[in-house]
Protein backbone atom coordinates (compact mmCIF):
# COMPACT_ATOMS: atom_id res chain seq x y z
CA UNK A 1 0.00 0.00 0.00
CA UNK A 2 1.43 3.20 -0.85
CA UNK A 3 1.57 5.94 2.46
CA UNK A 4 -0.87 7.71 -0.51
CA UNK A 5 -3.64 5.77 -0.24
CA UNK A 6 -3.79 5.20 3.67
CA UNK A 7 -5.37 8.24 3.93
CA UNK A 8 -8.27 7.80 0.85
CA UNK A 9 -8.88 4.30 2.49
CA UNK A 10 -9.15 5.81 5.85
CA UNK A 11 -11.70 8.82 4.82
CA UNK A 12 -13.88 6.30 2.30
CA UNK A 13 -14.24 3.85 5.39
CA UNK A 14 -15.15 6.99 7.65
CA UNK A 15 -17.88 8.25 5.37
CA UNK A 16 -19.11 4.78 5.54
CA UNK A 17 -19.65 4.96 8.97
CA UNK A 18 -21.13 8.34 9.12
CA UNK A 19 -23.74 7.02 6.81
CA UNK A 20 -24.41 3.98 8.58
CA UNK A 21 -24.36 5.81 11.78
CA UNK A 22 -27.23 7.67 10.73
CA UNK A 23 -29.21 5.42 8.86
CA UNK A 24 -32.01 3.93 10.59
CA UNK A 25 -32.40 0.17 11.33
CA UNK A 26 -33.64 -2.81 12.82
CA UNK A 27 -31.82 -4.49 14.92
CA UNK A 28 -33.49 -8.97 14.92
CA UNK A 29 -31.02 -10.50 17.51
CA UNK A 30 -29.82 -9.27 20.34
CA UNK A 31 -30.12 -10.36 23.80
CA UNK A 32 -31.17 -8.50 26.85
CA UNK A 33 -28.89 -9.10 29.76
CA UNK A 34 -25.89 -9.33 26.28
CA UNK A 35 -26.87 -5.92 25.96
CA UNK A 36 -26.00 -4.19 28.91
CA UNK A 37 -23.52 -1.77 28.20
CA UNK A 38 -20.19 -1.47 31.22
CA UNK A 39 -21.97 1.26 31.98
CA UNK A 40 -25.15 -0.53 32.44
CA UNK A 41 -22.83 -3.77 34.42
CA UNK A 42 -20.97 -1.38 36.39
CA UNK A 43 -24.17 0.77 38.05
CA UNK A 44 -25.80 -3.24 38.66
CA UNK A 45 -22.05 -4.55 40.29
CA UNK A 46 -22.02 -1.37 42.36
CA UNK A 47 -25.90 -2.54 43.66
CA UNK A 48 -24.85 -6.09 44.33
CA UNK A 49 -21.19 -5.77 45.83
CA UNK A 50 -21.03 -9.65 46.50
CA UNK A 51 -20.57 -10.34 42.41
CA UNK A 52 -17.77 -11.49 40.73
CA UNK A 53 -18.34 -9.26 37.84
CA UNK A 54 -15.87 -6.49 38.15
CA UNK A 55 -17.46 -2.45 38.59
CA UNK A 56 -14.64 -0.85 36.71
CA UNK A 57 -15.54 -0.95 32.97
CA UNK A 58 -12.04 -0.62 32.08
CA UNK A 59 -11.56 -4.36 33.57
CA UNK A 60 -14.74 -5.36 32.31
CA UNK A 61 -12.47 -5.07 28.59
CA UNK A 62 -10.83 -8.41 30.11
CA UNK A 63 -13.64 -9.63 31.77
CA UNK A 64 -15.44 -10.05 28.61
CA UNK A 65 -12.25 -11.54 26.67
CA UNK A 66 -13.51 -15.42 25.89
CA UNK A 67 -11.75 -18.72 25.04
CA UNK A 68 -14.74 -20.59 23.75
CA UNK A 69 -18.31 -20.57 23.97
CA UNK A 70 -18.48 -22.13 27.13
CA UNK A 71 -16.54 -20.08 28.88
CA UNK A 72 -18.98 -17.55 27.38
CA UNK A 73 -21.88 -18.61 28.75
CA UNK A 74 -20.42 -18.31 32.45
CA UNK A 75 -19.24 -14.93 32.12
CA UNK A 76 -22.63 -14.27 30.83
CA UNK A 77 -24.71 -16.03 33.63
CA UNK A 78 -22.59 -13.46 35.89
CA UNK A 79 -24.18 -10.95 34.61
CA UNK A 80 -27.25 -12.40 34.86
CA UNK A 81 -26.52 -12.86 38.21
CA UNK A 82 -26.73 -9.18 38.78
CA UNK A 83 -30.23 -9.00 37.93
CA UNK A 84 -31.90 -9.47 41.24
CA UNK A 85 -34.64 -6.99 41.15
CA UNK A 86 -37.51 -5.80 38.73
CA UNK A 87 -36.22 -2.07 38.98
CA UNK A 88 -32.46 -3.88 37.69
CA UNK A 89 -34.58 -5.48 34.90
CA UNK A 90 -36.58 -2.23 34.33
CA UNK A 91 -33.18 -0.48 34.48
CA UNK A 92 -31.33 -2.31 32.37
CA UNK A 93 -33.86 -2.75 29.82
CA UNK A 94 -34.42 1.21 29.22
CA UNK A 95 -30.94 1.94 29.14
CA UNK A 96 -30.35 -0.58 26.24
CA UNK A 97 -33.36 0.80 24.57
CA UNK A 98 -31.33 4.31 25.13
CA UNK A 99 -28.52 2.86 23.77
CA UNK A 100 -29.73 1.56 20.81
CA UNK A 101 -31.99 4.89 19.54
CA UNK A 102 -28.37 6.72 19.69
CA UNK A 103 -27.69 4.23 17.23
CA UNK A 104 -31.11 5.24 15.27
CA UNK A 105 -31.67 1.42 15.84
CA UNK A 106 -35.99 2.16 15.12
CA UNK A 107 -36.88 -1.45 15.94
CA UNK A 108 -35.35 -4.17 17.59
CA UNK A 109 -36.70 -7.64 18.77
CA UNK A 110 -35.05 -8.38 22.00
CA UNK A 111 -34.21 -11.80 23.45
CA UNK A 112 -35.17 -12.25 26.97
CA UNK A 113 -34.76 -15.19 28.58
CA UNK A 114 -37.31 -15.23 31.28
CA UNK A 115 -36.27 -18.69 33.10
CA UNK A 116 -33.10 -16.82 34.15
CA UNK A 117 -34.65 -14.40 36.25
CA UNK A 118 -37.80 -16.48 37.49
CA UNK A 119 -35.74 -19.29 38.90
CA UNK A 120 -33.34 -16.78 40.55
CA UNK A 121 -36.14 -15.69 42.76
CA UNK A 122 -37.40 -12.23 40.67
CA UNK A 123 -41.37 -12.35 40.73
CA UNK A 124 -42.83 -12.86 37.40
CA UNK A 125 -45.48 -10.19 37.56
CA UNK A 126 -42.90 -7.96 38.47
CA UNK A 127 -40.92 -9.06 35.75
CA UNK A 128 -42.88 -8.75 33.22
CA UNK A 129 -44.44 -5.21 34.58
CA UNK A 130 -40.40 -4.02 34.60
CA UNK A 131 -40.11 -4.92 30.61
CA UNK A 132 -43.30 -3.69 29.69
CA UNK A 133 -43.04 -0.37 31.49
CA UNK A 134 -39.75 0.18 29.99
CA UNK A 135 -40.82 -0.73 26.57
CA UNK A 136 -43.49 1.85 26.70
CA UNK A 137 -41.21 4.38 28.22
CA UNK A 138 -39.08 3.90 25.29
CA UNK A 139 -41.18 4.15 22.78
CA UNK A 140 -42.39 7.01 24.02
CA UNK A 141 -38.95 8.90 24.65
CA UNK A 142 -36.98 7.38 22.14
CA UNK A 143 -38.96 6.16 19.26
CA UNK A 144 -37.49 2.82 19.85
CA UNK A 145 -39.91 -0.19 19.20
CA UNK A 146 -39.38 -3.05 21.27
CA UNK A 147 -40.60 -6.38 20.80
CA UNK A 148 -39.36 -9.45 22.39
CA UNK A 149 -38.41 -12.57 21.74
CA UNK A 150 -38.60 -15.20 25.34
CA UNK A 151 -35.90 -18.23 24.44
CA UNK A 152 -35.15 -21.17 26.51
CA UNK A 153 -32.23 -21.37 28.07
CA UNK A 154 -31.42 -24.95 26.54
CA UNK A 155 -28.82 -26.28 28.70
CA UNK A 156 -31.39 -25.73 31.58
CA UNK A 157 -33.31 -28.51 30.30
CA UNK A 158 -36.91 -29.26 29.89
CA UNK A 159 -38.19 -27.91 33.00
CA UNK A 160 -36.27 -24.37 31.80
CA UNK A 161 -38.67 -25.20 27.95
CA UNK A 162 -42.07 -26.09 30.38
CA UNK A 163 -41.40 -22.61 32.03
CA UNK A 164 -40.50 -20.38 29.27
CA UNK A 165 -43.10 -21.53 27.42
CA UNK A 166 -46.23 -21.22 30.23
CA UNK A 167 -44.39 -17.46 30.66
CA UNK A 168 -45.09 -16.84 26.83
CA UNK A 169 -48.44 -18.45 26.20
CA UNK A 170 -50.81 -17.90 29.43
CA UNK A 171 -52.90 -14.88 28.70
CA UNK A 172 -52.58 -13.93 32.35
CA UNK A 173 -48.92 -13.62 32.17
CA UNK A 174 -47.52 -12.95 28.81
CA UNK A 175 -46.22 -9.44 27.85
CA UNK A 176 -48.45 -7.88 25.02
CA UNK A 177 -44.81 -6.88 23.23
CA UNK A 178 -43.75 -10.42 22.91
CA UNK A 179 -43.71 -11.78 19.04
CA UNK A 180 -41.68 -14.69 19.47
CA UNK A 181 -39.83 -17.82 21.14
CA UNK A 182 -36.69 -18.83 20.50
CA UNK A 183 -33.77 -21.58 22.19
CA UNK A 184 -30.17 -20.44 22.89
CA UNK A 185 -27.08 -21.53 25.23
CA UNK A 186 -24.61 -24.32 23.87
CA UNK A 187 -25.56 -26.08 21.19
CA UNK A 188 -23.19 -29.45 21.79
CA UNK A 189 -25.27 -32.22 23.99
CA UNK A 190 -28.50 -30.21 23.32
CA UNK A 191 -30.12 -31.68 20.33
CA UNK A 192 -32.94 -29.25 18.87
CA UNK A 193 -35.80 -32.15 18.84
CA UNK A 194 -36.56 -32.70 21.98
CA UNK A 195 -38.22 -28.84 22.59
CA UNK A 196 -40.47 -29.54 19.52
CA UNK A 197 -43.90 -29.62 21.76
CA UNK A 198 -42.93 -26.85 23.45
CA UNK A 199 -42.13 -24.57 19.81
CA UNK A 200 -45.67 -26.29 18.63
CA UNK A 201 -47.42 -24.70 21.54
CA UNK A 202 -45.64 -21.22 21.29
CA UNK A 203 -46.88 -21.48 17.57
CA UNK A 204 -50.01 -22.50 18.24
CA UNK A 205 -50.55 -19.39 20.39
CA UNK A 206 -49.28 -17.22 18.05
CA UNK A 207 -45.80 -16.60 18.44
CA UNK A 208 -43.27 -16.70 15.84
CA UNK A 209 -39.96 -19.55 15.84
CA UNK A 210 -36.54 -18.05 16.20
CA UNK A 211 -34.27 -20.55 17.70
CA UNK A 212 -30.32 -20.18 17.50
CA UNK A 213 -29.21 -23.50 15.39
CA UNK A 214 -25.95 -23.77 13.71
CA UNK A 215 -24.11 -21.32 16.03
CA UNK A 216 -21.91 -23.81 17.47
CA UNK A 217 -22.75 -27.30 16.06
CA UNK A 218 -22.96 -28.42 12.24
CA UNK A 219 -26.10 -27.76 9.24
CA UNK A 220 -27.80 -30.93 10.86
CA UNK A 221 -29.11 -28.43 13.42
CA UNK A 222 -30.21 -26.06 11.28
CA UNK A 223 -32.06 -28.26 9.61
CA UNK A 224 -33.89 -29.78 12.88
CA UNK A 225 -34.73 -26.51 13.64
CA UNK A 226 -36.34 -25.99 10.22
CA UNK A 227 -38.34 -29.44 10.34
CA UNK A 228 -38.60 -29.99 14.02
CA UNK A 229 -38.96 -26.21 15.74
CA UNK A 230 -40.99 -24.59 12.59
CA UNK A 231 -38.42 -21.76 12.62
CA UNK A 232 -39.15 -19.33 10.18
CA UNK A 233 -35.94 -17.27 11.09
CA UNK A 234 -32.66 -19.41 12.02
CA UNK A 235 -30.29 -17.34 15.28
CA UNK A 236 -27.05 -17.56 13.10
CA UNK A 237 -27.43 -20.54 10.97
CA UNK A 238 -23.50 -20.13 10.15
CA UNK A 239 -22.89 -23.30 9.54
CA UNK A 240 -25.48 -23.22 7.25
CA UNK A 241 -22.59 -22.86 4.60
CA UNK A 242 -21.21 -26.67 5.04
CA UNK A 243 -24.47 -27.90 2.94
CA UNK A 244 -25.26 -26.57 0.42
CA UNK A 245 -28.72 -27.99 -0.03
CA UNK A 246 -29.57 -26.03 2.96
CA UNK A 247 -28.25 -23.13 1.37
CA UNK A 248 -31.18 -23.74 -1.20
CA UNK A 249 -34.26 -24.14 1.19
CA UNK A 250 -33.25 -21.24 2.84
CA UNK A 251 -32.86 -19.02 -0.29
CA UNK A 252 -36.24 -20.66 -1.91
CA UNK A 253 -38.15 -20.56 1.31
CA UNK A 254 -37.10 -16.95 2.17
CA UNK A 255 -35.87 -17.88 5.90
CA UNK A 256 -33.49 -15.31 6.84
CA UNK A 257 -30.23 -15.83 8.65
CA UNK A 258 -30.02 -13.29 11.83
CA UNK A 259 -26.01 -13.22 11.09
CA UNK A 260 -23.92 -11.88 14.06
CA UNK A 261 -20.06 -12.12 12.89
CA UNK A 262 -18.46 -10.13 15.27
CA UNK A 263 -20.20 -12.39 18.15
CA UNK A 264 -18.79 -15.01 15.94
CA UNK A 265 -15.46 -14.35 16.14
CA UNK A 266 -15.77 -12.99 19.82
CA UNK A 267 -17.08 -17.03 20.70
CA UNK A 268 -14.98 -18.66 18.97
CA UNK A 269 -17.46 -19.97 16.70
CA UNK A 270 -15.27 -18.83 13.61
CA UNK A 271 -11.74 -18.09 13.75
CA UNK A 272 -11.70 -14.78 11.60
CA UNK A 273 -14.19 -12.49 10.14
CA UNK A 274 -11.88 -13.38 6.83
CA UNK A 275 -13.01 -16.58 7.24
CA UNK A 276 -16.83 -15.61 7.93
CA UNK A 277 -19.53 -17.68 5.38
CA UNK A 278 -21.82 -14.48 5.50
CA UNK A 279 -20.49 -14.04 1.72
CA UNK A 280 -21.39 -17.43 0.96
CA UNK A 281 -24.76 -16.98 2.00
CA UNK A 282 -25.43 -13.85 0.22
CA UNK A 283 -24.01 -15.83 -3.15
CA UNK A 284 -26.44 -18.33 -3.02
CA UNK A 285 -29.55 -15.86 -2.49
CA UNK A 286 -30.37 -16.51 1.17
CA UNK A 287 -31.75 -13.90 3.03
CA UNK A 288 -28.92 -12.22 5.51
CA UNK A 289 -29.63 -9.46 8.19
CA UNK A 290 -27.06 -8.25 9.95
CA UNK A 291 -27.17 -8.23 14.14
CA UNK A 292 -24.94 -7.65 17.11
CA UNK A 293 -26.02 -10.63 19.20
CA UNK A 294 -24.42 -9.68 22.58
CA UNK A 295 -22.79 -5.93 21.70
CA UNK A 296 -20.72 -5.22 24.61
CA UNK A 297 -19.90 -8.12 25.60
CA UNK A 298 -18.55 -8.12 22.29
CA UNK A 299 -16.41 -5.05 22.02
CA UNK A 300 -19.16 -4.39 19.00
CA UNK A 301 -22.44 -2.49 18.92
CA UNK A 302 -24.59 -2.58 15.51
CA UNK A 303 -23.04 0.33 13.74
CA UNK A 304 -19.80 -1.51 13.71
CA UNK A 305 -21.54 -4.58 12.56
CA UNK A 306 -23.06 -3.28 9.60
CA UNK A 307 -19.06 -1.60 8.86
CA UNK A 308 -17.68 -5.10 8.95
CA UNK A 309 -20.42 -6.33 6.70
CA UNK A 310 -19.79 -3.16 3.98
CA UNK A 311 -16.24 -4.83 4.30
CA UNK A 312 -16.75 -8.49 3.72
CA UNK A 313 -19.71 -7.95 1.37
CA UNK A 314 -18.12 -5.17 -0.23
CA UNK A 315 -21.32 -2.76 0.04
CA UNK A 316 -21.50 0.78 -0.49
CA UNK A 317 -24.20 2.88 0.77
CA UNK A 318 -26.79 1.82 -1.54
CA UNK A 319 -25.81 -1.88 -0.14
CA UNK A 320 -26.02 -1.18 3.54
CA UNK A 321 -29.17 0.29 2.67
CA UNK A 322 -30.76 -3.10 1.06
CA UNK A 323 -28.80 -4.68 4.22
CA UNK A 324 -31.24 -2.85 6.80
CA UNK A 325 -34.10 -3.23 4.17
CA UNK A 326 -33.75 -7.19 4.58
CA UNK A 327 -33.64 -6.98 8.47
CA UNK A 328 -37.00 -4.58 7.87
CA UNK A 329 -38.55 -7.17 5.62
CA UNK A 330 -37.45 -10.20 8.14
CA UNK A 331 -38.87 -8.47 11.21
CA UNK A 332 -42.16 -9.63 12.70
CA UNK A 333 -43.40 -5.68 12.40
CA UNK A 334 -46.91 -5.38 10.32
CA UNK A 335 -47.30 -4.09 6.88
CA UNK A 336 -47.27 -0.30 8.18
CA UNK A 337 -44.38 -0.83 10.52
CA UNK A 338 -42.23 -1.97 7.67
CA UNK A 339 -43.21 0.37 5.22
CA UNK A 340 -42.60 3.18 7.25
CA UNK A 341 -39.13 2.18 8.44
CA UNK A 342 -38.00 0.89 4.76
CA UNK A 343 -39.25 4.58 3.34
CA UNK A 344 -36.93 5.95 6.47
CA UNK A 345 -34.08 4.17 4.73
CA UNK A 346 -34.92 5.45 1.23
CA UNK A 347 -35.43 9.28 2.47
CA UNK A 348 -32.42 9.22 4.26
CA UNK A 349 -29.94 7.18 1.45
CA UNK A 350 -31.45 9.28 -1.41
CA UNK A 351 -30.91 12.62 0.35
CA UNK A 352 -26.96 11.21 1.48
CA UNK A 353 -26.44 10.58 -2.08
CA UNK A 354 -28.10 13.93 -3.48
CA UNK A 355 -30.63 12.22 -5.46
N1 LIG B 1 -24.44 -16.12 21.09
C1 LIG B 1 -25.35 -16.75 21.84
N2 LIG B 1 -25.70 -18.02 21.55
C2 LIG B 1 -26.56 -18.69 22.32
N3 LIG B 1 -27.13 -18.15 23.42
C3 LIG B 1 -26.78 -16.90 23.76
C4 LIG B 1 -25.91 -16.16 22.98
N4 LIG B 1 -25.77 -14.94 23.54
C5 LIG B 1 -26.53 -14.92 24.61
N5 LIG B 1 -27.16 -16.08 24.74
C6 LIG B 1 -28.07 -16.38 25.85
O1 LIG B 1 -27.44 -17.24 26.73
C7 LIG B 1 -28.43 -17.93 27.43
C8 LIG B 1 -27.72 -19.14 28.01
C9 LIG B 1 -28.24 -19.53 29.35
C10 LIG B 1 -27.90 -20.94 29.66
O2 LIG B 1 -27.37 -21.63 28.85
C11 LIG B 1 -28.22 -21.48 30.99
C12 LIG B 1 -27.90 -22.79 31.27
C13 LIG B 1 -28.17 -23.29 32.54
C14 LIG B 1 -28.77 -22.49 33.50
C15 LIG B 1 -29.09 -21.19 33.19
C16 LIG B 1 -29.70 -20.30 34.23
O3 LIG B 1 -30.15 -19.20 33.89
O4 LIG B 1 -29.69 -20.65 35.40
C17 LIG B 1 -28.83 -20.68 31.92
C18 LIG B 1 -29.46 -18.23 26.39
O5 LIG B 1 -30.73 -18.42 26.85
C19 LIG B 1 -29.36 -17.03 25.45
O6 LIG B 1 -30.40 -16.12 25.62
ZN1 LIG C 1 -27.84 -15.00 20.17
Amino acid sequence: MTASSVPATGTADRDLRTFIAGLPKAELHVHHVGSASPRIVSELAARHPDSKVPTDPEALVDYFTFTDFAHFIDVYLSVVDLIRTPEDVRLLTYEVARDMARQQVRYAELTITPFSSTRRGIDERGFMDAIEDARKAAEAEFGTVLRWCFDIPGEAGLQAAEETTRLATDDRIRPEGLVSFGLGGPEIGVPRPQFKPYFDRAVAAGLRSVPHAGETTGPETVWDALTELRAERIGHGTSSAQDPKLLAHLAEHRIPLEVCPTSNIATRAVRTLDEHPIKEFTRAGVLVTVNSDDPPMFGTDLNNEYAVAARLLDLDERGLADLAKNAVEASFLDAEGKARISGEIDSYTSAWLGS
